[in-house]
């Protein structure tokens, strides 16, 4: 059955319990030689010394009471334990290392390990301390001791992983037996078989292959790190990503008149406080969708710790049948239910197959799928009861929640199993990356398209498998979703593409004007990025083949008209001037080559990827690609008033008001802030939270919140998860709401320019005659525009540490924080 696997039976209710520690299964194992850790290695040591960590290894009593403290705390509540925190018994050639804040001497995370026969690295025993979760301690120590391992010319590492561990492991490259491959599978069974490591009971046995060679492996960071990216909450998370949020109302049909039947008020065998009168429910406002990396896309988490069997969400959105689910252009949300409940609700004529959130759903839709560590189970009501001679219709699901497997901290992605029937592309990227070969998912995703349109030459959308339109749509809605380029879309035959639904478009003259003279006719559209998009002014440009470009530059480019831009902006002059009395915003002329019109209109924000966003007079949002505009084109036309007056009043975003050092996007000071603040204040002063978003924005009364849509909080994030992996930041990142950097510094030349000119020609007159010119006349004859922003204000905007530098500068603390 395609669509991610909707449900196992609910599970009585039981009792509120936290994580079982481990404990020893009775199986000893093979007596070994002791080997001893090369603890004191230098590689080692070099690549904790730029954390200020430090490792210490040694016998019981290595890291000292604190250590001891944090494995009896983790591992002591069972005596069966005591042999391998004290190091007896069939432990007694174990060894344990610890993790050591280098300044502090603070025990950070501690490990019992022990080197085996058959070059195996075994760790019986590894906690955090509680306090250190989440900042990447834990892999720090995995990372030396599968150094160590290296160093020793082990091949494998063994661990016992708890259930709430297990996600851990797997981001380290460890795996179960099952999810293993041919190689380490087969490693694993012939230590089991040996008896060459210690399984505890309620834990599984996780093992990766020690890759060889003399270089410790590089420090991988844990999970939660991004935790400091802002989250978006439910509301934001809506209007970012074009979906209504329905979780208080429940799911829905579409009934044939286009009206929607809600599901709620539900009859009493579909209550939940019917199945459980206890139910306890993680409040919905503590969950937000945040951007887990450029291959998973959005997930969920939740800010505070969720406890073992508490619901996390009701399945909730548009219920549809499985001819409707056949119809759907993207399946890439849609849940459905295991085939043996599938079929027989089929039997019995129920119509409730699928859940679609795409459009109307809730926080859920960004969870991502977790086949081997998942912490989130599906769990649904009423109870499945197959048909038999007593009840022939049985007793079928009609409702579906996530809850949680084990006790989840706060902070760490919300992930359940999709499923044995959800394709799952991205497995094809990450084997490749284990190889070494780094492919991306879109890559992975836009391939097996291809090969799935490819296998069978006559494949059409109204004769495959279920499990073969679900692929194939996933991967396509994949490619296109992560700015494929569609070569992958699936089109076996003429019948198996699908019509999308009508998305706004630009008319002729517009698609003209924006592209070239006579590109609407040659079929190409601009078309909003998706649907309700356009309110946002969040386009894209769809050449007649299909393919989408995010920009009319790349689209020029990609017909041959070359870099350049084709024909519209041809920039003769730019930004500067502000018309307003507060000069709050910058004013931008802008000549289209031909027709020798200027069109004026005010510069609303600016983001490196997609340029300055331009609200024209006509009332026209557009945005405009200062990489098509040479610099020297560029002719600051002027500015208005005095120093708490100027126009220019773009500032970074820093909070000061609270201790966080880093920047996260640059705002623009509204007129009535800009009015009243000197410029001095304004130069300091935070900028206003949207009241969308956590994120800080220049127009908090929008529904929409710019900064988000126009790919600003999916930048920062993804520079941010570039820092927190040592990545090398990107010099020209600039905000929301923050005027480029050259278009500052070139105004700041030509103010400069324009004030020694000044000052020369009020020495020979006397006077200074620029004082009276109107921002109108300013307009209509630019280079005698009067009144210049001092240049010092503007030296102390470009002054001002961007986004980029602070955060290089807090790279060293990452794991030390
Ligand atoms: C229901 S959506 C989850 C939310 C999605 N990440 C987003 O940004 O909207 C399912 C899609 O997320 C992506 N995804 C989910 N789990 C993933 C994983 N473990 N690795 C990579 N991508 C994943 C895949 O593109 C999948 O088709």
């Amino acid at each position: 059955m395609c669509g991610a696997r909707l449900g196992e039976d609910l599970p009585p209710p039981g009792p509120d319990v936290g994580p079982t520690p481990p404990r020893r299964s009775g199986r000893r194992p093979a007596s070994s030689p002791a080997l001893q850790l090369p603890c004191d290695d230098a590689a080692i040591a070099a690549l904790l010394s730029p954390r200020k960590l430090a490792l210490d290894c040694g016998g019981a009593s290595a890291g000292g009471v604190e250590a001891t403290k944090l494995l009896k705390a983790s591992f002591g509540s069972l005596s069966d334990n005591r042999a391998a925190l004290d190091l007896t018994g069939p432990f007694k050639d174990a060894e344990r290392a610890v993790l050591l804040d280098s300044e502090t001497r603070h025990v950070l995370a501690a490990a019992v390990v022990h080197v085996r026969a058959g070059s195996v690295l075994e760790v019986p025993l590894f906690a955090t301390a509680k306090k250190f979760r989440g900042q990447g301690f834990g892999s720090a120590l995995y990372a030396a001791l599968a150094g160590l391992g290296r160093r020793l010319g082990l091949q494998t590492l063994v661990v016992s992983a708890t259930d709430e561990s297990r996600a851990f492991w797997v981001r380290q490259g460890l795996h179960a037996k099952k999810f293993c491959g041919a190689a380490e599978k087969s490693a694993m069974s012939s230590l089991e078989q040996r008896g060459l490591v210690t399984s505890f009971e309620n834990t599984t046995l996780m093992a990766a292959p020690i890759p060889q060679g003399l270089e410790p492996p590089p420090l991988a960071l844990d999970q939660r790190d991004r935790d400091r990216l802002p989250g978006l909450k439910a509301r934001a998370a809506a209007t970012t990503h074009c979906y209504e949020d329905i979780n208080d109302k429940g799911s829905f049909w579409v009934a044939a008149d286009g009206s929607r039947q809600w599901r709620a008020p539900y009859p009493a065998d579909e209550m939940l406080t019917g199945v459980d009168p206890n139910v306890k429910w993680v409040p919905y406002k503590e969950l937000e969708a945040f951007f887990a990396g450029p291959t998973r896309g959005w997930g969920l988490r939740c800010t505070r710790d969720i406890k073992d069997t508490e619901f996390v969400v009701e399945i909730v959105g548009r219920c549809l049948s499985f001819e409707e689910y056949e119809q759907l252009e993207d399946k890439t949300y849609a849940v459905g239910f295991p085939e043996n409940i599938s079929e027989a609700k089929r039997a019995a004529g129920d119509r409730l197959q699928y859940i679609d959130p795409k459009t109307e759903g809730g926080l859920w839709r960004f969870i991502n799928d977790s086949e081997e560590a998942p912490n989130l189970r599906l769990v649904y009501i009423p109870r499945f009861e197959k048909p038999s001679a007593k009840n022939p219709d049985g007793v079928l699901p009609k409702r579906a929640f996530l809850q949680a497997a084990h006790d989840i901290p706060a902070g760490v992605e919300l992930t359940w199993d999709y499923g044995p029937a959800y394709p799952r592309p991205w497995k094809e990227a990450e084997a490749s990356e284990a190889g070494g070969q780094a492919l991306r998912v879109d890559e992975g995703g836009r391939r097996a398209a291809a090969k799935w349109a490819s296998a069978e030459p006559g494949r059409s959308v109204s004769s495959p498998t279920p499990a073969d339109v679900g692929a194939a749509e996933r991967c396509r809605g994949e490619a296109s979703t992560r700015g494929g380029t569609g070569e992958g879309r699936v089109s076996g035959g003429a019948d198996a593409r699908v019509e999308k639904p009508a998305l706004a478009e630009r008319d002729r003259a517009t698609t003209d004007r924006k592209l070239w003279p006579g590109a609407f006719d040659a079929g190409w559209r601009i078309r909003e990025a998706c649907r309700n998009a356009a309110k946002n002014s969040h386009w894209k440009y769809v050449s007649p083949e299909g393919k989408d470009y995010t920009s009319a530059a790349a689209a020029a480019s990609a017909s041959g008209r070359g870099e350049s831009r084709p024909s519209g902006l041809v920039a003769t002059a730019a930004a500067a001037s502000s018309g307003h009395e507060s000069g709050a915003e910058s004013e931008l002329e802008v000549e289209c080559e031909g027709d020798k019109e200027w069109f004026a209109g005010v510069i609303k924000s600016y983001s490196s990827r997609r340029g300055l966003c331009v609200a024209y007079d006509n009332g026209e949002t557009q945005y405009e690609d200062l990489d098509d505009w040479g610099l020297d084109d560029l002719e600051v036309v002027g500015f208005e008033g005095d120093d708490t007056t100027s126009s220019l009043q773009h500032l970074h975003a820093f909070d000061t008001s609270s201790d966080e050092e880093e920047p996260h996007m640059t705002g623009a000071l509204s007129a009535e802030d800009a009015a009243a603040t000197s410029a001095e204040d304004a130069a300091r002063a935070p900028a206003r939270a949207c009241s969308t978003c956590t994120l800080l924005c220049d127009d908090p009364q929008a529904r929409s919140c710019q900064a988000i849509s126009d790919g600003g909080y999916e930048q920062a994030a993804e520079q941010e998860e570039g820092r927190l992996r040592g990545a090398k930041l990107d010099d020209e990142w600039v905000g929301k709401g923050e005027l480029p950097p050259a278009l500052v510094a070139r105004a700041e030349e030509l103010v400069a320019q324009r004030e020694a000119e000044r000052s020369a020609l009020s020495a020979s007159q006397g006077s200074d005659s620029d004082s009276d010119a109107s921002p109108a006349s300013s307009r209509s004859k630019p280079n005698e525009l009067a009144g210049a922003i001092p240049p010092v204000r503007l030296a102390q905007l470009a002054g001002r540490a961007r986004p980029g530098e602070q955060q290089q500068r807090n790279v060293g603390g990452d794991l030390c924080t």
